[in-house]
């Protein structure tokens, strides 16, 4: 097969180039608000304005050819046609931002310099005519001598000029070397590019002071820092209080499902196995779809309104106290959803002390494979109480949690950055995105994308894990008056590792649960609904949800001990694997296991303790 000619995507953070890749290619990409996002590879095809297929790959946000991160040093050997495994470019499209010229264009004249096919995308003039900001687009390309295409990505405008921009330049004959080249310090760098801004952009005597003054509240050191709070305590309440009657609706689905499938099928293992393991191993994940959903919608508005990036810039100082780089806080941040993505964005770290930090407590931000643990457990002990402020006690608690595995990750970075990790703190530079309101539908975009991914985990890990421990629980089968459950290969080994969790208030239940979890961490809402549901011969305990069945059945030291392992342990194998991979050797996967496995035990332990001192069995 003929390969299409590769076009990159180059430019400073932020400046829009995965919005114009979404725009190009039509594929679908998160887009978040803050510099650093892209990560990996993203390529997509697309035709020029003849007709010609190009692929298109979207590179991560760079200042300069001087790679200070692994990230960068991608971009860098892409454009100079160095990355082993992908062709040289036969033309680049730099991004810049057509409100921060004098910054974007240091870069775009360095890349120009390199004396490939070029096009400039002028992009977000739709933010700078909001500032007041008019640019010669016209004056920008014969200073530059390239094409120049204003752009708004995100509203799709200038694409089309941008495909024919393209159209003319690849294949044609190479541009005439332009007489001027840039000048090659970094210095001399940024006074051309100041000059170049100077001479094609008109400024209003005054702008961005609404803007600056939203700042002054939102980035102090106090004010806002307690809004920072304020908002997150909001979204946790939020994930109870308006989850109630979706989760309502997909428990009676499930719960009607199962009564329909145990009425046509006959009493025996098929029965079993589909109605005990498949819908109520599935069904009792997916219920959480609605709080997942919440979550989310939060994340998703704080990011596409510019917030996200003044959050990190809050937090910055804060982490340099336990000796994390600014830079840690946007990994960490996508931990929230998932650790993988989270460790894998650890590459924009330049520090690889920083970094391997950063990798090493990810895995203690609270991702959403907990929060159906988590919701449970609050769900089943946790009275829907109000404390008075109609602050409910459900979402106090998950506040909690969330801060505790914060606050766990940053005593963890203080011990390791003086101990395993030693090293100095790296610096910190990021732009602040302008302020707007999020685009619905991109925030629907984003919905959707969590909404599947996290059906598709339930259709795919999380049912093959039901089957098997289904498996694991129904064989052998116990002789008459035994407890199937005791007797099953699950309740043996769950027997051997009891012993070992008895002391930290675990009981048998819990012991066989937390295996699975292993695979994944909602795995273990499952096996509590399935052993709950297999030692029971009563039909009505089908038509009840896990939160149900498990409500009064431990005693509430036991409960707190169990959220308390599942704030810090480190179940989940997937994990371990990027972690093996993202720092290639065996070493730093299997400390992480060990220091979480002590961290979960000893936080279980205490709060088990404490719990029973106080009186609370
Ligand atoms: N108003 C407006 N917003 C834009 C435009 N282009 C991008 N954005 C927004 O700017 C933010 C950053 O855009 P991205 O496409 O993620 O930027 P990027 O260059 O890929 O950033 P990195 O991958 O971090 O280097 C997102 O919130 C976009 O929605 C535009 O033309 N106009
Ligand atoms: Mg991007």
């Amino acid at each position: 097969m003929n390969q299409a000619p590769l076009v990159a995507l180059v430019g400073n953070p932020n400046a829009g180039k995965s919005a114009l890749f979404n725009a190009l290619t039509g594929a679908r990409q998160k887009v978040g608000n803050y510099p650093g996002v892209t990560v990996e590879r993203k390529s997509g095809r697309f035709s020029l304005d003849d007709g010609r297929p190009v692929e298109l790959v979207d590179l991560p946000g760079t200042y300069s050819l001087d790679p200070a991160s692994p990230d960068e040093a991608v971009t860098r050997d892409v454009v100079t046609g160095h990355q082993t495994g992908e062709r040289p470019p036969a033309a680049i499209v730099v991004v810049v931002d057509a409100g921060n010229l004098d910054n974007h264009l240091r870069f775009a004249l360095q890349l120009i310099g390199l004396g490939l096919p070029t096009v400039v995308a002028l992009n977000m003039i739709d933010m700078a005519e909001r500032d007041g900001l008019t640019v010669d687009a016209e004056a920008l390309a014969r200073e530059l001598g390239v094409p120049v295409v204003p752009t708004v990505a995100v509203r799709r405008r200038g694409i089309e000029d941008l495909r024919v921009a393209l159209g003319g330049i690849i294949g044609a004959t190479p541009p005439a070397p332009r007489g001027d080249t840039p000048p090659a310090d970094l210095v001399a760098l940024q006074r051309r590019a100041r000059a170049i801004a100077a001479v094609t952009t008109t400024k209003p005597e005054v702008h961005r002071s609404l803007e600056e003054k939203i700042d002054r509240v939102l980035l102090h050191p106090v004010a806002g820092l307690a809004i920072l709070l304020a908002l997150l305590f909001v979204m946790f309440q939020a994930v109870f209080a308006w989850s109630e009657a979706p989760i309502g609706w997909i428990e009676d689905g499930f719960g009607a499902l199962q009564v329909a499938v145990a009425d046509t099928l006959a009493p025996g293992i098929l029965r079993s196995l589909i109605v005990d393991g498949l819908i109520a191993g599935v069904g009792s994940v997916v219920v959480f779809l609605p709080q997942i959903l919440i979550l989310f919608l939060f994340i998703l508005l704080l990011e596409a309104s510019g917030y996200m990036v003044r959050a990190a810039f809050l937090m910055d100082k804060l982490m340099a106290g336990v000796g994390l780089s600014g830079r840690a806080f946007i990994p960490l941040l996508s931990s929230f959803a998932c650790a993988i993505p989270g460790i894998m964005a650890t590459r924009t770290i330049d520090d690889p002390k920083d970094r391997l930090t950063t990798i090493l407590i990810a895995p203690l931000m609270t991702c959403s494979a907990r929060l159906p643990v988590y919701a449970v457990i609050i769900g089943a002990f946790i009275p829907a109480r109000d404390v008075g402020y109609g602050i409910g006690l459900q979402g106090l608690v998950l506040f909690g949690l969330y801060l505790t595995g914060i606050v766990g990750a940053m005593l963890a970075a203080f011990l390791l950055r003086r101990t395993v990790t030693r090293g100095a703190a790296g610096t910190f530079m990021m732009e602040l995105p302008r302020y707007q309101w999020p685009d619905p539908r991109d925030i629907l975009i984003g919905l959707v994308q969590r909404a599947w991914l996290f059906l598709r985990r339930a259709g795919t890990l999380i049912l093959t894990a039901s089957m098997l421990l289904w498996l694991l629980l129904t064989f052998p089968q116990a002789p008459e008056g035994q407890s199937q459950v005791e007797y099953s290969a699950a309740g043996r080994v769950a027997s051997v590792i009891e012993p070992v969790v008895r002391p930290i208030g675990f009981n048998h239940e819990i012991a066989l649960a937390i295996i699975p979890a292993m695979a994944a961490r909602e795995v273990a809402v499952a096996a509590l609904g399935t052993v709950y549901s297999i030692e029971s011969d009563d039909e009505a305990v089908l038509e009840q949800s896990v939160t149900e069945r498990l409500s009064g059945r431990w005693p509430l030291p036991t409960a707190l001990a169990f959220l308390m392992w599942f704030v810090f342990a480190p179940q989940c194998l997937s994990t371990i694997a990027v972690i093996r991979r993202e720092t290639n050797s065996w070493r730093w996967p299997l400390f992480a296991l060990g220091y979480l496995f002590v961290l979960a035990y000893v936080a279980a332990g205490i709060t088990y303790w404490s719990a029973m001192a106080l009186g609370w069995a």
